[in-house]
Parts: structure tokens; C-alpha cells; sequence
């Protein structure tokens, strides 16, 4: 949708070679997380490399009605005037979060130990996705939520005034159910434990004890166990955010399929809890190398190099991987769909309830142009046309959903035909620059179908 909610058709035209370097915005993840944790400490949190993409802005708006004093700089850097953990205000509207899972369960886990009440809600994609994953374990603290059936927004939570300290076991993969607990137990006495069978993105972790939590982690035979010892005073922080994996997969994808392609993508973050794609691709075959690997800011950071790879063949791709990987099965399915062979997608219930079912609208699109898709509730299988071997000329929904998106246009660089995304809007979520960036390394679009 554009500005004023009319969709924005896009079309994405065979291109190549796409050559050059690709400087992919912050990572989406931690931007919100900066905000957030910046506004619970006491103090002024400094943070440069900040993703100004809906989502975050909707959190930074969020943080603001809640009392933190949020200001962009001229230099584009960022401030937050925290409030301390416990410092919220109730806020005096409905707070928006547009299309933002992120944004949403985690704010809900930070006032739920605030004894106030406060109203969410989002746009179309969000109001139908799940959120009694996030309500039920801040139960325990002692919150209350009313929402629509089956938890979905909007939805008001009345924050525990005397929360009590959770152990929980998450029964999904999340990270923003883990976050949220977390978020919650900050403001609660004692300690609050977080145990997860699988490892999922550990940004809260990492960045908690950062901003000088008590927070360990210890892998037993239950899971990770998280513990996090509640009511701490956050120490302000100067952060640098590194640039997103889940934006950087987009030119990479796109160069490893389309002809005589070269790009490089460099300072990405290479968090093992987010860099499943990128052993997934080189399982594959794909000439993709990590240069200059290096330590920034406790995380290790490559350049990526990504050239056009004719001989990549489907695989089975570990199920154990999917949470390392979650946001980009759309943009893997694209690069299996230009493989040799079929690849197999298992375990990955998650991708129906993102900001789209992202299997049937992957599936759909991609038979849309000549691919053929199989799936299960879980699992998914395409079937690969081989290099340059896709039909293309389909017009697809986005569904509200970026990644969609941006995985259909990334398609159509190296298909035979056009592709168009009925509303490329959603886009500006998590990567505003994504047509210009794509542009600059030789991608063609069209506004219009031709
Ligand atoms: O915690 C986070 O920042 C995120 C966690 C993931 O969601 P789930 O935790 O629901 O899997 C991911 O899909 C989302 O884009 C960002
Ligand atoms: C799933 C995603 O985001 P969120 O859950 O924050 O809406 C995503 O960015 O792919």
C-alpha cells in the first residue's frame, strides 16, 4: 500500500548481470530491541545504524506514548531518554503497530508488569496473526488480556500491579515469545526462566546483558535455559546496529540466479542464530563466500560474496536449521525454484502464520509462474527448473507481506518472463530502500505491466 492505501503494483523485468555492492539497512531485530531496551534503561541510549523501516518507526512511536523521549538526529542517529525498567506511563491511545510481530509481542511483554492497561492494534495481516502464544505465558505474571477470538488483535492488556516471577517452556520456536517473557519478567522480582527446545535468534540475550541485566544461558537436556534476574537498573548504551541478514538474503539470492551476476554485500551480521540461509545456499552449491570475517560488537560480521551459481541442485534443508533461517524460506524457494532437482522444506509450521502464510502464498505465486510447489501443514517441496528455467509472467499477492514481495521481484531479475506483486508496499516495513539498492546493481523494474 502506498501512503494513502491504494496498493503500488510492481514489476520486475529480466535483468543482468547485477553487479556492484549492496549496503543493506540495519537489521530489523535489533532496531526494535534498541528502542525498547534504550527506553527501560535510565539515561540516554545512543544508537547509529538504526533500520528506519515502518516497523521500527511504529515501535519508536510506541515507546513514546509510553513515556520515552525517542529524537532523530540530523546525522541520522538516534536517542532514547529511557524511563528505567518499571518507568512506563499508561499511554493515552490505542498503540499501532502496524505490521510489526516484532513490534507488537514484544511491547506486550514489556507493559505486562506495568499495572496499566493498554490497547493494541495493526493492520489487516497483523489483526489476523496469533497472539495468545504471547498472552498466555504473561498470564503467569499476572496480566490480563481481552482481545478478539482466538487472541487476535485488537486486544487490551491490563498489566499485573504485584507480578509474581514465571518459568516458562515455550511450546513454539519464537524468539518474540521468548523476548516477551523476558521483557515481562525485567519488571517482575526474582527470576524469571525462559526455557526453549530449540535455539532461536538471541538478540534479547546478547543485548539485556549488554544494558547490564543479570542474564545467563545454560543448554541442558530440557533446552536452553534462560534466566534473568528481574527489576535491574538497565545501564544505557551507544549502539551500533549491524546490518540485517534477512535484507542482505534478498541481493544475494538475486545474484546467485541471475546471469553473470557479482555482488558484493558487505558488514552483514552472521549471528549463527540467523545465518541459516547462507549454509543452506552453500549446501547447495551456490558460489557464496564470507570475506573479511571478523568480531564487531560481540557478533561475527562478514562481506558477503555472492556470484551467479548455474549448478546449484535442491537439497533437504535440516529441519533443525528453520529457526536459524525463518524469514527467508520465501527467498530460498526462489533460488530452489532456479536449482536442479527438488528441495524439501520441512518443519517450518511457523511460516504459516508471519505476516502471511507464507507457504500457500509462495506456493501459489510460484506456480502462478510455472513452477511446480508441493506442501504440507509443516513442510513444502520445490521443484527446480534449473538456471534461467522459470517461466515467470505471473502476477502474484503480496498478502501484506514484504518478504513476498520482495521474493516474487527477485524472481523475475532471472525468469524468462515479467513478474508483478500486486502492492509492493509493504516493502517499506523492513527494507525502504530495496527498489533503489536493487537498481543500483543493474535490476530492472517497471511500474506498470507491460
Ligand atoms: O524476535 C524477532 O525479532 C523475530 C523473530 C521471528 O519471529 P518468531 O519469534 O515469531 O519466530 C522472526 O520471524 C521475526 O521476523 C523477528
Ligand atoms: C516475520 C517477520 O516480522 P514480524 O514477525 O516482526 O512481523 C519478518 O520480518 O519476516
Amino acid at each position: 500500500m502506498s501512503a494513502h492505501g491504494v496498493p503500488t503494483p510492481l514489476t520486475a523485468v529480466k535483468s543482468g548481470p547485477l553487479t556492484g555492492t549492496a549496503d543493506v539497512p540495519g537489521d530489523k531485530s535489533i532496531s526494535h530491541r534498541s528502542l525498547i531496551f534504550g527506553a527501560m534503561a535510565v539515561g540516554e541510549t545512543r544508537i547509529t545504524g538504526l533500520l528506519e523501516g515502518q516497523d521500527v518507526l511504529d515501535t519508536g512511536r510506541a515507546m513514546q506514548a509510553l513515556g520515552a523521549e525517542v529524537t532523530r538526529h540530523d546525522d541520522g542517529t538516534w536517542t532514547v531518554q529511557g524511563v528505567g525498567v518499571g518507568g512506563f506511563s499508561e499511554p493515552d491511545h490505542v498503540i499501532d503497530c502496524g505490521n510489526s510481530g516484532t513490534g507488537v509481542r514484544l511491547l506486550m511483554g514489556a507493559v505486562a508488569t506495568h499495572g496499566f492497561a493498554t490497547t493494541f492494534t495493526g493492520d489487516a495481516s497483523l489483526n489476523s496473526r496469533p497472539m495468545a502464544r504471547v498472552t498466555d505465558p504473561l498470564a503467569l505474571f499476572g496480566a490480563e488480556a481481552v482481545g478478539r477470538s482466538r487472541g487476535r488483535l485488537p486486544l487490551t492488556l491490563v498489566g499485573a500491579c504485584e507480578p509474581v516471577p514465571v518459568r516458562y517452556a515455550t511450546p513454539v520456536p519464537s524468539a518474540q515469545v521468548k523476548s516477551a517473557v523476558l521483557l515481562a519478567g525485567l519488571n517482575a522480582p526474582g527470576q524469571t526462566v525462559v526455557i526453549e527446545k530449540e535455539a532461536t535468534r538471541d538478540h534479547t540475550e546478547r543485548m539485556l546483558a549488554g544494558f547490564g541485566a543479570e542474564i545467563s544461558t545454560e543448554v541442558t537436556d530440557e533446552g536452553r535455559v534462560i534466566t534473568l534476574t528481574g527489576q535491574p537498573e538497565l545501564r544505557p548504551q551507544t549502539i551500533v546496529v549491524p546490518r540485517d541478514p534477512s535484507s542482505a538474503a534478498f541481493p544475494v539470492c538475486a545474484a546467485l540466479i541471475t546471469e553473470g551476476s557479482d555482488v558484493l554485500v558487505p558488514n552483514i551480521c552472521l549471528n549463527p542464530t540467523r545465518a541459516g540461509l547462507f549454509e543452506t545456499l552453500r549446501d547447495m552449491g551456490a558460489d557464496l563466500t564470507y570475506e573479511n570475517l571478523r568480531e564487531e560488537g560481540g557478533e561475527p560480521v562478514a562481506d558477503l560474496r555472492a556470484r551467479f551459481s548455474p549448478d546449484m541442485k535442491g537439497i533437504e534443508v535440516p529441519a533443525e536449521r528453520a529457526a536459524s533461517m525463518i524469514d527467508e524460506y520465501p527467498i530460498l524457494s526462489v533460488v530452489a525454484a532456479n536449482a536442479e532437482g527438488v528441495t524439501y522444506m520441512p518443519g517450518v509450521a511457523e511460516l504459516r502464520v508471519k505476516e502471511s502464510d507464507r507457504i500457500d502464498a509462495m506456493a501459489r505465486g510460484l506456480e502462478a509462474c510455472g513452477v511446480t510447489v508441493e506442501e504440507g501443514s509443516d513442510w513444502w517441496k520445490v521443484h527446480g527448473r534449473g538456471a534461467g528455467g522459470v517461466r515467470g509472467g505471473g502476477t502474484v499477492a503480496a498478502r501484506l507481506d514484504h518478504r513476498i514481495a520482495m521474493s516474487f521481484l527477485c524472481l523475475g531479475f532471472s525468469a524468462q518472463n515479467t513478474v508483478t506483486v500486486d502492492d509492493a508496499g509493504p516493502i517499506a516495513t523492513s527494507f525502504p530502500i530495496f527498489r533503489p539498492l536493487m537498481e543500483q546493481l543493474g535490476a530492472r523494474f517497471q511500474d506498470r505491466q507491460e
